[in-house]
């Protein structure tokens, strides 16, 4: 499938300008990785591809359907096809992992069997598999609640995973996990996406991870898409463009880089070696291959 984004755009009613105009295209079984600062519109962009957030202006195509032009059933109907996974994980606390996976057929089931919880076999079948690939069998009894930040996020996975859809939209999967989880969880998300040929979109804070397990790098600064192309190609101009702001290297003064172009910008950040992360935590950029 292909989601095609053209000019989006989002006002939040307080004046916020999160999206200025984005146009992005994924597709195949691509895992792009967006990437920018504290603010930037990641967030913003995400949840305005499946309308959790309205957008103000543009389209949003799903093997050229527009989402914005959709009503409540359409809108409904299209939303089966996006996988969604969140930071927060979003799981119910008290249920088990089985239950909060099978949520993810609920868009599938009539009223009175979501109501009862009840799924059919096959779906309960497809859930035990997918709990499998993301390495939990033997826990689907277990309570949400007595899992760990790694454990939880492969719940999310496999719950988006269930639903089978067409693309999966990633919202800062490993902000609360620790750098080698942060790498497994990574690492899932693109196996995912290269076996069942789903493109995955991920926001991410951690530049070092975009590097290592995306295809493709977005780079946005105040809503807008100021770098797009592969890791190889992301370098410490181009990081400062995202992060900093300012005109594209090519068209900067000579001393231009001695200097933030964009003061807020790096009052939030902490820079070091070139390499910023959005809440402040500086990361070391990792030479080829690393971690
Ligand atoms: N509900 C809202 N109401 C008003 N303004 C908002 C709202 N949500 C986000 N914004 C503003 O929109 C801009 C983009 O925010 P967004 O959360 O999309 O950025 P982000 O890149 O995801 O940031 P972070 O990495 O910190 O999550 C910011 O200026 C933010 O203050």
């Amino acid at each position: 499938m292909t989601l095609d984004v053209t000019d989006l755009r989002k006002t939040y009613p307080t004046g916020d300008e999160a999206l200025n105009g984005v146009d992005l295209s994924v597709g195949g079984s691509e895992t792009t990785a967006m990437i920018g600062p504290s603010g930037a519109g990641k967030s913003t962009f995400i949840r305005c591809v499946n309308r959790l957030t309205e957008p103000t202006g543009g389209t949003v195509e799903i093997d050229g359907t527009d989402l914005t032009a959709l009503d409540d059933d359409g809108l409904r109907e299209a939303r089966r096809d996006i996988g969604m996974i969140f930071q927060e994980y979003n799981l119910v606390e008290r249920l088990t992992v089985m239950e909060n996976v099978l949520t993810g057929r609920l868009g599938y089931v009539s009223a009175w069997r979501a109501f009862r919880r009840s799924f059919p076999p096959e779906d309960i079948e497809r859930a035990y598999e997918i709990l499998e690939t993301v390495g939990l069998d033997d826990m689907e009894n277990k309570r949400v609640d007595e899992l760990s930040g790694g454990q939880r996020q492969r719940v999310g996975i496999a719950r988006a995973v269930v639903q089978q859809p067409k693309i999966l939209l990633v919202d800062e999967p490993t902000s609360s996990l620790d750098p080698e989880t942060s790498n497994t969880v990574m690492r899932l998300l693109t196996e995912i996406a290269a076996e069942r040929e789903v493109p995955v979109l991920i926001n991410i804070h951690e530049v070092d991870l975009a590097v290592e397990h995306a295809d493709r790098i977005v780079g946005l600064h105040d809503g807008e898409v100021v770098f797009e192309g592969s890791a190889d190609e992301l370098g410490d101009d181009t990081l400062d463009r995202v992060y900093r702001g300012g005109d594209p290297p090519e068209s900067r003064a000579p001393n231009a880089s001695e200097g933030p172009a964009d003061d807020d910008a790096a009052d939030e950040s902490v820079v070091r070696n070139g390499v910023v992360s959005a809440d402040g935590r500086a990361s070391e950029r990792p030479t080829s291959g690393g971690s």
